[in-house]
């Protein structure tokens, strides 16, 4: 679909076989980025690794990501101060079932996103259920995809860009600048720790803040203090909503589904044991949980049009024009419902998953809510952790009822699209204990 959007051109791929075509086969031409102009707040646009073109600085960071950050080594040594944040969900989850109060599933999953990323990024806590301490955060992190997420006048006529009509760009200035304090902070008392345990050699942290610290000692002009704090700028932003929503829809679908429900209970109860916790390394062994999380990227994808690309020239791509400039935007909730593709597309059926193989890690174009190609999401593989062991911790630990006695048919889809797939009404549900 072509679109013409004030003095932008946008096309819009709704098919997997011309994603494929422009992710993978012509990748070179279209993999740079398009992007809001919110995205120059505080130069955030020369170091960020989501909107950087493929150039020798991306490459750093992707590979820093890939070999450092995400790797499975990197990922199981900060497994334990994950399980813990899930401990903490699940006890607040607790205190709701005494109270009979009624959990809204997103928010606390957003808590439990944003702890799970402060966790594996610095080996500490960052946001509490309650509200108070380092409730700020949060809501910078919030502040920060309301007013990305909403469109900007001036992304589409860039004449008005000289006046930031509706002050998007000096939000946006003012929440990366708090978001940067928050950093330094950390980073100040980090640095002054290491200074001591290196010199007494007690126990390091063994976290991603560590592994980027370790590359800015060694070698400052690879990556500087202020490319750490744009990177974990892009990584609490790409990694909190997007995994908070995800749990959401998916817990929707349960709650819709009570025969699926039980089916995700049953295979976790038979695999990891009624009274066990569910480890990360669980994960490969619960092939229903594995489809119930497929199937809700299919539906549900975060990113509905993943992150804008740009055509670096004119192209013709299956007898159609791309002219250069033009922003390419891949409809990924659109392949997911593609009717040619997915039989029922509309049905929330995870067993469509355990028949084939198909998965979400790129190599499937009717299925990349991550994305595919060199820009693929680089946050995927602790995504993929933090998604599974949210729902797993919420399914195995609680029965859950809907709020006010409604009725499984009842729970409305209706979706509303700010910077991510949001579901409109909040998912109200009341945790029945089950032990
Ligand atoms: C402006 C910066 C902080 C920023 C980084 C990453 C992102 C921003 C907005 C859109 C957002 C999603 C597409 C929802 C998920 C991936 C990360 C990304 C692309 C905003």
């Amino acid at each position: 679909m072509h679109l013409k959007l004030g003095s932008l051109t946008a096309v819009v791929v709704s098919s997997p076989g011309i994603a494929k075509i422009l992710l993978q086969k012509h990748d070179q031409v279209f993999s740079s980025r398009s992007y809001p102009g919110a995205v120059h707040a505080l130069d955030h646009h020369k170091h960020s690794m989501v909107w950087l073109p493929v150039n020798n600085q991306w490459r750093k960071l992707r590979k820093i990501c890939k070999e450092r950050m995400f790797s499975v080594p990197s990922l199981d040594s900060s497994q334990d101060s994950r399980k813990q944040r899930l401990q903490k969900l699940c006890e607040y989850v607790y205190s709701c079932c005494i109270d009979g109060k009624a959990v809204d599933i997103g928010r606390a999953a957003f808590t439990t996103s944003l702890n799970l990323m402060s966790a594996s990024l610095f080996s500490e806590e960052f946001v509490s259920f309650d509200s108070g301490s380092s409730e700020e955060f949060k809501e910078v992190v919030w502040g920060i995809m309301e007013s990305i997420g909403r469109p900007n006048l001036a992304d589409y006529f860039p004449v008005f860009r000289v006046f930031d009509p509706q002050g998007i760009l000096r939000k946006s200035t003012v929440y990366f600048g708090r978001c940067f304090d928050i950093f330094e902070e950390i980073i100040r008392k980090r640095l002054e720790t290491r200074g001591r345990i290196l010199s007494v050699d007690g126990t390091r942290k063994c976290d991603m803040l560590e592994a980027l610290l370790d590359i800015n000692q060694n070698n400052e002009s690879e990556l500087s203090i202020l490319d750490i704090k744009h990177l974990l700028l892009d990584l609490f932003v790409a990694g909190a909503d997007t995994t908070s929503s995800t749990v959401e829809w998916a817990m929707t679908e349960l709650l819709r589904h009570p025969s699926k429900m039980l089916k995700v209970k049953n295979e976790l109860r038979e695999v990891i044991g009624k009274d066990e916790q569910v480890r990360e390394s669980d994960i490969s062994r619960l092939p229903y949980l594995r489809a119930v999380v497929k199937e809700t990227f299919r539906l549900h994808p975060a990113a509905p049009l993943l992150v804008p690309h740009k055509a670096e020239e004119d192209s013709e791509i299956e007898g159609y024009i791309i002219p250069r400039n033009a922003r390419i935007l891949i409809n990924a909730w659109a392949i997911g419902r593609d009717s040619s593709t997915w039989p029922d597309p509309e049905l929330f059926t995870p067993e469509r998953f355990l028949e084939n193989e198909t998965d979400f890690k790129g190599q499937h174009f009717e299925l990349i809510p991550f994305g595919a190609g060199r820009r693929i999401c680089p946050g995927m593989p602790l995504a993929n952790r933090m998604v599974h062991m949210m729902v797993a911790s919420l399914v195995h630990n609680f029965d859950w009822e809907l709020e006010g006695g409604l009725k499984p048919e009842q729970v409305d889809l209706d979706e509303s699209f700010g910077l991510t797939l949001q579901k409109t009404t909040p998912l109200k549900a009341v945790p029945i204990r089950l032990r």
